[in-house]
């Protein structure tokens, strides 16, 4: 009997094709086959155990950074609060913050710098720099944080910290220490819920949110199904298609800060603007847009955990939300960023490993030559493609609508249509998810235009090199993937394990569960945040205290987190993929974006046409992506709805339509608005104080907005027009056309990780030597202890009647110590 290797028809892929008992050479007939590489507690453990782990880690960051970072806010709520406030007080504060946010907090000490989140930047630093020293100490405080309660934070609040707090007790308890304290607990609990609403004030700018909250499952395994459906142009197509609405949307993050400074939503602004009917509507297709991109990371994350390691899909789907609700719960947004930069790092790292991998390391590929001559023999005409020596679905032979049927080209129509797809649908996943206009909400609007270019370039790497790399890979590896699991993004996967079996299954699974955790618990905070704003303070109880509205807010996050585990497990019950939803979702959300977008930049836009353009719009486009399924093939189903055709005439009628029926009743009924009601709406009192009046200025946000308008459109046209246009005369790549292709992938790759990494790191170097300087000596300390003795001294001179409050306090406590 000969051996399997010979039976291979192109020389390569050997293990994938043998000899059956009649001698015909059979290819197998799928990657996985239920056949898992991992074992199911492997599996069990990422699902439940991420989340988990980052629960309990980002926890202890932020305790590592409010014990040595808060340091300068300290002082002030040691003079105010620490001392004063009754434990009780504190303990609820306390725990509802570690509960839901340290985040919202006090977003002050992290604002250093511009353009990072100095805190967790640094933080992850120091813990890393000086786990040794402290390490017993760390190990016992993360379960302390969590098994002690409240006594334990309390006294921990008490001796280290008051960090948080400190500008809001500062500027209302300062005054009158008990009605103030009281006053103070209650807003920090709005705060502290507003955190998990609002994450952002405290984030400088949305470099970082958009890298993680914009890596999603579907970055990661999407961008690959369509390399291995289209070849060279899936990756540059889901990259650039996705990446121009970071790069535009910066002109909306300048002017929400022109227009509606205050606001928490973008539902709150459009209440504000058009009214309860309006609001009613954006809600729906904003709860849409989260239900969906949700969808997305379960179904993927679902998808790849079962394929790998055996667990049951429905469990998985079910399961990964927990992981997830526990995470933001217990970290909440400030602990979400500050976990951010761990999962930016570890999922670039692995993209560099990949990268690298394929077309340097890999004994298999490890060269753009070798991966040249693998793609041309897999789609050369003469490839038999015929049963058993391959499948139905499976890649094999010359590509349908590229040129000269090759995968090395950007003459692929398929590839073009999944761009205008990929633009429109991502279009509607940015303008509709409220998750994002929290980001710009939260950021710094001196440094937000610049943020939103890097974080967008920067991110563009994660799908161009990732599907460069592992894409092309599975093609040129010849795996024996069906278009059914290339739908349920198991490519990277099956590239992932086919290089490097065991190692790169679990490379693979960290680096996408790091997206699904982030995106996740980003997902669940808009939620929360429209539930709570728009929903419940709107609507329900308008005088809602602090602690109703914690209440609401963690109610939210645990039965959004719950629905959805429950909806993935209905999904793929009904077999809907994640590359079904990804082309889908721009049919079902994409009519609001124009609105959306008009309601910030067209003083005439009216309500009526916002209204009816995003439901028109919406239904129009579903009637004609089932009508032109229908039409085209006949009869309606999953599997003839996810085809290209239907789902490009679709997408294009709900946006278009959207827009179009917009802009006409505007110009028929123009409302000559001229946002004084968007710049009315107040925020949680005193969090607005945490962005200088600077930062407000007309004339610095005009010239940001300009700024970002010209780059926005420049680098837009340079990625969506300019570098597909270039690549055209090539037509089938040549091999040194490829290598360079590839060159440029490999580099932005690794640029785009080095900015990732390092910069931050190397930005905050000053914070680090000073933390570092403040844990190995008393000289940060004793700074502190200055810095809050002459506070101190400054309101004992300016209010008399805080001495008095203190040594009455003073004698009470030595009474009860009696
Ligand atoms: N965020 C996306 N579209 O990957």
């Amino acid at each position: 009997m000969a051996s399997s290797s010979s039976c291979s028809p192109l020389g390569f892929g050997d293990k994938y094709y043998s000899l059956s008992s009649d001698g015909q050479c059979v290819r197998q007939s799928s990657f996985f086959g239920g056949k898992p590489v991992l074992n199911q507690g492997v599996g069990y453990g990422v699902i439940l155990g991420f989340g988990a782990f980052f629960a309990v880690f980002t926890s202890f960051l932020v305790w590592l950074e409010k014990r040595y970072v808060g340091s300068r806010h300290t002082s002030e709520w040691f003079n105010t609060a620490g001392r004063n406030v009754k434990t009780g007080l504190i303990a609820s504060v306390i725990v509802s913050q570690v509960l839901l946010t340290s985040r919202v907090q006090s977003p002050s000490f992290f604002l250093p710098v511009p353009y990072w989140n100095w805190t967790w930047q640094w933080t992850w630093a120091a813990t890393i720099l000086q786990s040794s020293n402290v390490a017993w100490e760390y190990g016992v405080s993360g379960p302390f944080w969590y098994a002690s309660g409240a006594t334990i934070q309390v006294w921990l609040e008490k001796r280290y910290v008051g960090s948080r707090h400190t500008s809001e007790w500062f500027n209302t308890a300062g005054r009158n220490v008990k009605t103030g304290l009281i006053a103070s607990v209650i807003v920090s609990q709005v705060l502290l819920t507003s955190r998990v609403q609002s994450p952002s004030f405290f984030l400088p700018v949305p470099y970082w949110n958009w890298t993680w909250q914009w890596t999603w499952a579907a970055t990661i395994l999407q961008s690959s199904n369509v390399a291995w459906e289209y070849g060279v142009s899936g990756p540059f197509w889901y990259a650039s298609g996705a990446t121009i609405q970071v790069l535009l949307f910066g002109v909306m993050a300048i002017e929400i800060k022109r227009k509606a400074p205050r606001a928490h939503t973008v539902c709150e602004i459009v209440r504000a603007r058009w009214g309860t009917a309006a609001h009613v509507v954006f809600l729906v297709f904003c709860f849409m847009t989260n239900i969906i991109v949700t969808a997305m990371l379960l179904l993927g994350g679902s998808a790849v955990v079962n394929a790998l390691t055996g667990v049951n899909i429905y469990a998985a789907s079910f399961l990964i939300p927990l992981g997830v609700i526990v995470y933001t719960l217990a970290g909440g947004l400030k602990a979400t960023f500050l976990a951010s930069y761990i999962h930016s790092v570890i999922v670039h790292v692995v993209l560099v490993i990949f990268v690298y991998l394929v077309y340097t390391g890999s004994s298999h590929l490890g060269s753009p030559k070798v991966i040249y001559n693998h793609l041309m023999k897999v789609a050369s005409k003469s490839r038999v493609c015929d049963y058993p020596i391959s499948h139905t679905g499976q890649s094999c032979g010359p590509v349908s609508g590229n040129y000269k049927g090759t995968y090395l080209t950007m003459l692929s129509s398929g590839g073009l249509v999944f761009g205008i797809i990929n633009i429109v649908g991502n279009f509607g996943t940015v303008f509709v998810d409220n998750g994002y206009w929290m980001s710009a909400i939260a950021a710094r609007p001196s440094s937000t235009h610049k943020g939103y270019l890097l974080g967008g370039l920067v991110w563009f790497a994660v799908p161009f090199s990732l599907a460069t790399s592992l894409g092309l890979g599975a093609l040129a590896l010849d795996l024996p993937l069906t278009a059914t699991e290339a739908g349920k993004g198991l490519v990277p996967p099956a590239t992932a394990t086919a290089l490097m079996g065991k190692s790169g299954s679990i490379l693979l699974l960290t680096m996408l569960f790091m997206a699904v955790t982030s995106a996740g618990s980003a997902e669940l905070v808009a939620v929360s945040s429209l539930c709570t704003y728009d929903i419940y303070r709107t609507y329900i109880n308008p005088g809602a205290t602090g602690k109703q509205i914690l209440k609401v807010s963690r109610g939210v996050v645990l039965g959004f987190g719950c629905f959805m585990g429950v909806l993935a497990v209905i999904l793929n019950k009904v077999g809907v993929s994640l590359g079904w939803m990804y082309l889908a979702m721009g049919v079902i959300i994409g009519s609001a974006v124009m609105p959306i977008a008009l309601m910030l930049l067209w003083r005439k836009a009216n309500a009526l046409g916002a209204i009816l353009g995003t439901i028109i719009g919406c239904i129009l486009g579903i009637i004609t992506w089932l009508a032109v399924t229908s039409i085209e093939y006949g009869h309606v189903n999953l599997e003839t709805t996810g085809r290209n055709a239907p789902m490009l005439a679709g997408n294009l009628v709900a946006i278009l339509t959207g827009g179009f029926i917009h802009v006409v009743c505007s110009i028929l009924w123009p409302q000559k608005y001229d946002w004084g009601t968007t710049k009315q709406i107040t925020l949680v009192e005193q969090v607005q104080s945490d962005l200088p009046d600077e930062e407000f200025k007309e004339e610095k946000l005009l010239r940001a907005k300009g700024w970002i308008v010209k780059w926005g459109i420049v680098f837009t046209a340079i990625i969506v027009i300019i570098w597909p246009m270039f690549s055209l005369p090539a037509g089938k790549f040549s091999l040194g056309y490829f290598t360079f292709w590839a060159v440029v992938a490999i580099a932005w790759g690794t640029v785009a990780s080095v900015v990732i990494i390092i910069l931050p790191l190397t930005e905050s170097w000053g914070t680090i030597v000073r933390v570092l300087n403040g844990m190995f000596t008393n000289d940060a300390m004793m700074q502190k202890v200055d810095e809050m003795n002459s506070r101190l001294r400054a309101i004992m001179v300016t209010m008399p009647e805080a001495e008095r409050y203190y040594l009455l306090e003073k004698e009470k406590t030595k009474k009860l110590d009696g």
